[in-house]
C-alpha cells in the first residue's frame, strides 16, 4: 500500500524531479512524499535560483570564494550542485565544518532532502565516530578529521572537490588546510576547492588565491529584525532572562534562541526560567553535553522551545521553528601566552561575523526577530569584523611536527594565509626538541615520527616509553586518552558543585590529581562491567562524572591501544592495583615525561605558591587539585591556566629524587642571571638536598650484605636483632584474637 501511494506520489511529481538527481541516484523511482515536500523549499532558496551560474564558475575557475546571506542554501545545497556535476569522475566531495554537532545535523538534513539513508550516498565523519560508507560520494566532516587524512594524503585524491564551510572562523585546522590544498590544486589540476561563508572577508582570502573566482549569492530567505538595547548593561544573564520573559509573555508563537558564553551562565539561566515557567521547554546545549542531551533541540516539543547556547549553535545549524534570537554577544575565546606557555579562556566581546551568524539562526524558516543585548554602537565601534584566525591564539608544536612528518623541513617558511607568531613557533619548535622529535638542525627524529602518528597530542610518546619501563604504560595510555577529551570528565555543574565535590572524594588520590582521573576512570570501567542491572547513566549521574567524556576516553584509549601496538612493541603491563609502588611508578613516570612542567614550592609565601623549574613563573595550585591544600614540595602540573589568577591544573607530586639524573636538571642546564649565577637558588638547593640524599641511601648497607662482610663481633649483635624480631613475631596477635568490636 505504501509502495503504491509512493509510486502515485513519484507518477504525480515525476516531472517536478530534478535532471541531475534523476540520472545519478539509485532508486529514484522510488522517492518519497517527504523527498517532494523537501524539494519544494528547496528551490526557493535564493542559492537554487543561481544553481546554473554557480555551475559555470565552477566549470570555469579551480578555486571559488561563495559568499551569501545565512540560511541562503549553501552548506546543504551548493555540496549537492557539487555532487551531481562531479558524479561521473566517480571521486568524492567533502564539505567540512569547525564542529561536530553541524556536522552530523547538515550530514542528517542532505541525506534526507536526496532522500538516501544517512550514510550511504551521503556521510559524516566526526572524531571517533563515522556514518559513511563504499557508497558515500559527499562526506561532511569536521576540518580536524579531514587534515588528518590529509597527512597521509597530500593530493586529496580521494576528492574532486573540497569544500571549506564557515571559512570565516578561520580555524586553526581551516588555515592549515589551505595552505594544503593551495599546493594540492597546483599538482592535480582536477582538484577543485570551494571556500564558503556568510560572513567571508573575500579580499583577504583573493589575496592569498590570486585568480580565485568569487560567487556571490544575493537575496535572504527571510527578513530578521535587528533589536539593540539603548544601554550596555553588565548584567547580560539577567537581561537574556528579562527578554525571554518578555517574548514569552508578550510576542507571537515561535522559539527562542538564547546566546551565553559559558556552561555556567546556560545552566543558570535554565534552572531559573524552568522554575520560572512550567509553559516553556528550556533546553541548554553546549559542547560538553551528551550527544543525545544536544539532539534534544531538534525533537518537537508541545510548549515553546527556548534553547540556551553557547557559540556552539552559532553556524550552520537550523532549528526549525526559531523565530527570535536572543544575543548577549559574549563569547570565551582561548588564548595563549607563549611565554608563559600558559593558556587562558577569556570572556570576550564577539566579532561582528558571529554577531551576524547569530542573527541568521533565525529567518531559516519564517521571518525572524533578534535582540541584542549590547547598543548599536558598541556593536559598530566595539566588535571587530571577524575573531582573530585560530593560529594566532594557540600552542603549535604538533600542528609543527605535523608539516615535518609531511615533508616540510621548514615549516617558518610554510605559505600560510596568516603566518604564526614568531615566539609562539619558536615556543613549538624548543617543545618538540626537548621532547626527542626533532633533532638540533631542525629534522624530526624517529622518535618524532612515531608521535605524529598518535591520534593524540605528540608529548604523550615519552610517557609511553616511560611507563613501558616502568610498568605502567596502560595508566599513561588511559591519562593520554582522559587529557585528549574535549571535556572534563569530573562534572561540577553550578548549582551543585558541592554535592560533586563530595562524590569526587570517593575516587581522590591524596597526591595526585593524575591518580584521581585514573580512579574515577577505572571506577566507570568496573560499573560497566559488574553490575548489569545497574543504569550507568545513572552511576554516573550519581558520581557526578560526564559519562559522555568517560566513553570518548575509552573510544581514544583503544584507537591508541591499537596504533601502539603497531609503533611501540606494547607490552602488558606489570605493575597491578596490588602492587606497593603503584602510585609511585605512574607517579615517577609522569615526572620524567613531563620534567619540562614541574614546580617547586615557594617557601616563605602563606598561601601555596610554586615557581615552574624552568621559567620561574608564579603560580597556585587550581582550587578543584587534591593539592590545593598540601603543601608538597615538588610538584609535575599539566596546564598552565589563567582565570584571572594563573593556576597549575591537574598537579601530581613528585620526588625529586626521580629527576636528579635528568640533563634538564643537571647544573649546566639549570636558568642563570647575567652574572652566571643561578636564577633560581631554591631550585639547585633543594635538587641538592636530593642528590645528598640519595647518596646517603646508596651508602646504607643492608642486613644481608652486613651478614656477608660481617667480623664475629658484627654478627653476634646481628643474631641479637634477628632472635629479638622472631620474638617479636612470636609476641603478635592473631586477627581473630584482637576480638575486634565493630562499633
Ligand atoms: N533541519 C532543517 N529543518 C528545516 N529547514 C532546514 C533545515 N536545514 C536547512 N533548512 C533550510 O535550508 C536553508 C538553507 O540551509 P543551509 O544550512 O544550507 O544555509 P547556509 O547558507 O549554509 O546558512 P549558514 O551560512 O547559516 O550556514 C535554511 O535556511 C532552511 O530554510
Amino acid at each position: 500500500m505504501e509502495d503504491l501511494q509512493r509510486n502515485q506520489t513519484t507518477a504525480q511529481q515525476a516531472e517536478s524531479l530534478e535532471d541531475w538527481e534523476v540520472n545519478a541516484l539509485r532508486d529514484h523511482e522510488l522517492h518519497s512524499s517527504k523527498y517532494f515536500r523537501l524539494l519544494e523549499s528547496r528551490r526557493k532558496l535564493p542559492v537554487s535560483l543561481r544553481r546554473q551560474e554557480f555551475l559555470d564558475t565552477y566549470h570555469n575557475s579551480q578555486i571559488i570564494l561563495v559568499s551569501g546571506e545565512t540560511g541562503s542554501g549553501k552548506t546543504t545545497q551548493i555540496p549537492q550542485f557539487i555532487l551531481f556535476d562531479e558524479w561521473a569522475s566517480g571521486k568524492k566531495v567533502a564539505c567540512t565544518q569547525p564542529r561536530r554537532l553541524a556536522t552530523t545535523a547538515v550530514a542528517t538534513r542532505t541525506a534526507a532532502e536526496l532522500d538516501v539513508p544517512l550514510g550511504e550516498e551521503v556521510g559524516y565523519s566526526v572524531r571517533f565516530e563515522r556514518k559513511s560508507s563504499k557508497l558515500t560520494r559527499l562526506k561532511y566532516m569536521t576540518d580536524g578529521l579531514l587534515l588528518s587524512e590529509a597527512s597521509k594524503d597530500r593530493d586529496f585524491s580521494a576528492y574532486s572537490c573540497v569544500i571549506l564551510d564557515e571559512a570565516h572562523e578561520r580555524t586553526l585546522n581551516t588555515d592549515l588546510l589551505m595552505a594544503l590544498l593551495k599546493m594540492a590544486t597546483s599538482r592535480r589540476s582536477c582538484l577543485k576547492v570551494v571556500i564558503m561563508s556568510a560572513t567571508l572577508n573575500i579580499e583577504k582570502i583573493q589575496s592569498y588565491f590570486p585568480g580565485a573566482a568569487t560567487f556571490e549569492i544575493p537575496g535572504k530567505v527571510h527578513p530578521v529584525e535587528i533589536h539593540y538595547l539603548s544601554d550596555s548593561t553588565p548584567r547580560y544573564c539577567y537581561c537574556a532572562i528579562s527578554v525571554v520573559q518578555h517574548i514569552h509573555q508578550n510576542m507571537d508563537e515561535g522559539d527562542i534562541m538564547l546566546f551565553l558564553p559559558t556552561s555556567g551562565d546556560i545552566e543558570m539561566v535554565c534552572s531559573i526560567l524552568r522554575k520560572k515557567y512550567k509553559n516553556l521547554t528550556v533546553l541548554p546545549l553546549y559542547s560538553a553535553l551528551s550527544r543525545a542531551k544536544q539532539q534534544e533541540i531538534f525533537d518537537d516539543s508541545e510548549y515553546r522551545k527556548c534553547i540556551v547556547a553557547t557559540n556552539v549553535a552559532e553556524t550552520s545549524i537550523t532549528i526549525d521553528g526559531i523565530v527570535y534570537v536572543v544575543d548577549s554577544g559574549l563569547e570565551i575565546r582561548p588564548v595563549y601566552n607563549p611565554r608563559l606557555r600558559m593558556s587562558s579562556v577569556l570572556t570576550c566581546p564577539i566579532s561582528k561575523a558571529s554577531a551576524k551568524q547569530r542573527a541568521g539562526r533565525a529567518g531559516r524558516t519564517q521571518p525572524g526577530i533578534c535582540f541584542r543585548l549590547y547598543t548599536e554602537e558598541t556593536h559598530n565601534t566595539c566588535f571587530i569584523p571577524s575573531a582573530p584566525p585560530g593560529i594566532l591564539e594557540g600552542e603549535l608544536a604538533s600542528q609543527i611536527l605535523l608539516l615535518k612528518v609531511m615533508g616540510f623541513q621548514s615549516v617558518g617558511t610554510f605559505d600560510f594565509i596568516d603566518p604564526p607568531h614568531p615566539e609562539v613557533y619558536l615556543c613549538g619548535l624548543q617543545d618538540l626538541c626537548a621532547m626527542g622529535y626533532i633533532d638540533d638542525e631542525g629534522t624530526i627524529t624517529s622518535k618524532g615520527r612515531i608521535a605524529a602518528r598518535l591520534p593524540v597530542h605528540p608529548k604523550w610518546l615519552n610517557a609511553f616509553m616511560e611507563g613501558q619501563k616502568n610498568g605502567c604504560l596502560r595508566e599513561m595510555i588511559d591519562l593520554a586518552a582522559i587529557s585528549s577529551t574535549q571535556h572534563p570528565i569530573f562534572s561540577r555543574p553550578p548549582p551543585a558543585r558541592f554535592a560533586a565535590d563530595i562524590a569526587h572524594r570517593r575516587f581522590a588520590c591524596p597526591l595526585s590529581d593524575h591518580m584521581s582521573q585514573l580512579n574515577a576512570l577505572h571506577a566507570y570501567e568496573s560499573a560497566m562491567k559488574t553490575d548489569k542491572r545497574l543504569s550507568i547513566s545513572q552511576w554516573c549521574f550519581d558520581s557526578f562524572l560526564n559519562r559522555r567524556a568517560l566513553g570518548e576516553v575509552v573510544r581514544i584509549r583503544d584507537q591508541l591501544l591499537a596504533s601502539l601496538q603497531q609503533e611501540l612493541a606494547y607490552t602488558k603491563e606489570i605493575c597491578g592495583f596490588e602492587d606497593a609502588e603503584y602510585d609511585a611508578h605512574i607517579r615517577k613516570t609522569l615526572a620524567r615525561s613531563f620534567f619540562y612542567q614541574c614546580a617547586l614550592k615557594h617557601p616563605h609565601s602563606h598561601a601555596t605558591i610554586y615557581k615552574t623549574v624552568h621559567e620561574g613563573h608564579t603560580a597556585g595550585i587550581h582550587p578543584e587539585s587534591v593539592l590545593s591544600r598540601e603543601k608538597q614540595e615538588w610538584i609535575v602540573y599539566s596546564e598552565f591556566v589563567s582565570s584571572g589568577i594563573p593556576y597549575l591544573q591537574t598537579v601530581t607530586a613528585v620526588d625529586p629524587a626521580w629527576l636528579i639524573d635528568l640533563d634538564f636538571f643537571q647544573d649546566d642546564s639549570l636558568p642563570k642571571t647575567a652574572d652566571g649565577g643561578f636564577k633560581q637558588p631554591l631550585v639547585k638547593k633543594s635538587l641538592d638536598k636530593a642528590r645528598k640524599k640519595k647518596d646517603e641511601e646508596e651508602d646504607l648497607i643492608s642486613f644481608e650484605e652486613l651478614e656477608l662482610k660481617a667480623t664475629p663481633l658484627v654478627k653476634k649483635s646481628l643474631d641479637t636483632v634477628w632472635k629479638k624480631s622472631d620474638d617479636v613475631e612470636e609476641d603478635l596477635m592473631s586477627f581473630e584474637e584482637l576480638d575486634l568490636k565493630v562499633i
